[in-house]
């Protein structure tokens, strides 16, 4: 299946792919989040839903639950892109620095997926100039250039949207959201600014972050706000 990131995607973030049939109609794909699935490859082989999957297996040490070594783990996720319904796998910016990233990455597009280069802090929103080179860095090594930062507070937020509409601007792919009550709004707000993905739990009691809306909710607030008619 293919999954094109050139107008907005909103992505059902799970770890039980049988959420599918509840996404479908809403949103566009689903995140799988192979890090917290049990037995996530044979979750992908019994798979038969519609929508096509970003597949996500979020490392410890970027706020995830997988706790082998990078090289396997990336392993795991290039396996996924076996699977036809499969589109585009996330890899973590750091990797994608070295060599263990690249060759990930590198074998996940010959097999037609594309990559979404994530970066993650957990703590606080960077100033404006690490804000944009992350997230240029990103872009530039991923096909899309994902940045989810924690915002405490408005200031914090609008940097993130401004970086956002920057970036869109001069032509780079991005995805970006602010974690925590102060960032919630980013979440519907930053499409508006030309980010790719946002990403929303079916239950918000499965929620993959925090300050996610549910994806119904998400779904609803991106199409009122936007005056892109391609999002
Ligand atoms: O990286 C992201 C973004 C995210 O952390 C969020 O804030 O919505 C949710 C994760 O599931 C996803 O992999």
């Amino acid at each position: 299946m293919d999954l094109s990131f050139d107008s907005f995607v909103l992505a059902a973030s799970t770890a039980d792919l049988a959420d599918e049939p509840a996404a479908r109609g809403v949103a566009d794909a689903v995140e799988f989040r192979m890090d917290l699935a049990d037995d996530p490859l044979d979750a992908l082989d019994e798979y038969d839903g519609d929508l096509p999957i970003l597949a996500t297996n979020r490392a410890e040490w970027e706020g995830g639950e997988a706790d082998t070594a990078d090289v396997d783990r990336l392993d795991t996720l290039v396996a996924a892109t076996e699977f036809d319904a499969v589109a585009a796998v996330d890899i973590e910016l750091a990797c994608l620095r070295a060599d263990v990233g690249a060759d990930a990455a590198a074998r996940a597009r010959a097999a037609g997926a594309t990559v979404v280069a994530s970066v993650h802090d957990f703590d606080r929103t960077p100033a404006r100039t690490e804000l944009t080179d992350l997230l240029h860095e990103a872009a530039t090594l991923g096909d899309v250039g994902k940045l989810a930062v924690t915002a405490h507070s408005n200031a914090d937020a609008l940097r993130l949207l401004d970086v956002t509409r920057a970036a869109t601007e001069w032509g780079d792919t991005v995805a970006t959201m602010a974690m925590g009550e102060a960032g919630r709004h980013t979440r519907a707000v930053a499409p508006v600014y030309g980010s790719k993905i946002g990403y929303a739990p079916v239950d918000p009691a499965d929620a993959t972050a925090p300050g996610q809306y549910d994806v119904q909710t998400l779904r609803s607030l991106v199409a009122d706000l936007s005056s892109n008619p391609d999002v």
